[in-house]
């Protein structure tokens, strides 16, 4: 017998809730899912009118719903922010380049404007030619680290006043499982929040924080979104994938796991004598940094030294090779043609 939708709506239902386990037809899903997007960015106060905002957007699943979604929200509840698209080419042949062609039909299918800045014009170096110096082991933590930084950079060059990115509830209940098994007190804080970034940097945020990645693939599968969906080649990323492993076992017994283990990481407290990190800047390229040299300037000069496993590890061990070098000159030769880049009127593609 045809189950009807829940939400007493007499249609039929289509689907069944990942995170409540409601049978929904699909208008009711639809309005479900975006309307607990918007509480979360009113709640939270995520915009204000007039902010330019960067959407984050690689192509992939997550950032192309958030696109579609920020973009249906701002016109339906007049938010009032202008949204531009900013993508970030790692220099990954057969994985970004065909991923970043999904992003250029999304800017005509959403008309918003795309910015790209590439590894290669900020730093000198693409992930391919970087992985053929330190191989499969650790590139992620390259990438990870000039990602976050072009990112800013980027939104920097188009002027906008935030960045959001698609990190949904799974990558953030990960990311609390994670910084538990190691400890990471200063990341454990940071990572339930909202907002980052708020002390000097660029303010981030993720709209998705409480959305389950199950829903979002739902969305876009019975919206049909245009996303890429391959896996990066040169991530097997093994420790945040045994998280993620583990929380899809939790969420298979107890969909409410996901959530829980964000309220759990917001809940815990620190106790006051806990030395936290300080925010500063990098006395090189002027970037937020809790060290004096910020953690992509050191990981560049090992690069350009030819010793980039020295940047990876322990933060004193990669100074003494930052300290001693020529290699200064090209990092600020790189920061120049990034200003002249800046100064250059922004190209939409
Ligand atoms: N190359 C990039 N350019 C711009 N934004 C990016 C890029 N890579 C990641 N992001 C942002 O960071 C978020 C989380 O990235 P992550 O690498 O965890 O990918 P993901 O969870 O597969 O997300 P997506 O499905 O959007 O690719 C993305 O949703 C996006 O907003």
């Amino acid at each position: 017998m045809p189950v009807t939708c829940t939400n007493d709506c007499n249609r039929r239902a289509k689907l069944k809730r990942p995170k409540t386990a409601e049978k929904l037809c699909l208008e009711c899903f639809y309005q479900a899912f975006e309307d607990e997007i918007h509480r979360t960015i009113v709640n939270n106060k995520l915009f204000q009118p007039g902010e330019s905002v960067a959407v984050g957007a690689s192509g992939g699943k997550d950032s192309t719903v958030l696109a579609y979604v920020l973009k249906l929200l701002n016109e339906r509840h007049n938010y009032g922010i202008n949204l531009v698209l900013l993508s970030v080419d790692e220099g990954i042949t057969g994985y970004r380049d065909d991923s970043l062609e999904t992003v250029k039909r999304n800017q005509q299918q959403y008309q918003l404007p795309l910015k790209i800045v590439s590894y290669e014009e900020l730093y000198g170096w693409t992930m391919d030619a970087i992985v053929q110096k330190i191989g499969m082991k650790n590139n992620c933590t390259f990438c990870g680290v000039f990602r976050r930084q072009a990112l800013d950079r980027g939104a920097m060059l188009v002027k906008a006043d935030k960045i959001v990115t698609g990190h949904n509830a799974d990558d953030v209940a990960e990311t609390v499982l994670m910084n538990v098994l190691r400890g990471d007190i200063a990341r454990l804080r940071r990572c339930t929040a909202i907002m980052t970034g708020t002390e000097g940097a660029l303010p981030r945020c993720k709209p998705f924080k409480y959305t389950y990645e199950k829903e979002i693939v739902m969305y876009a599968y019975f919206k049909k979104l245009d996303y890429f969906s391959t896996e990066c080649v040169y991530s097997p990323n093994a420790y945040r994938g045994y998280a993620r492993a583990y929380l899809k076992d939790l969420e298979s017994i107890r969909p409410s796991s996901i959530v829980d283990i964000i309220h759990s990481g917001e809940r815990m407290s620190i106790k006051k004598e806990v030395k936290m990190p300080e925010q500063g800047t990098c006395s090189k390229c002027g970037y937020i940094s809790s060290q004096s040299i910020c953690k992509a300037c050191v990981m560049l000069e090992s690069l350009n030294r030819g010793l980039p496993k020295l940047a990876i590890g322990k933060t004193h061990k990669a100074k003494v090779v930052t300290i001693c070098s020529n290699a200064f000159q090209r990092i600020i030769y790189r920061f120049k043609i990034f200003h002249e880049l800046e100064r250059d009127e922004i190209k939409f593609v």
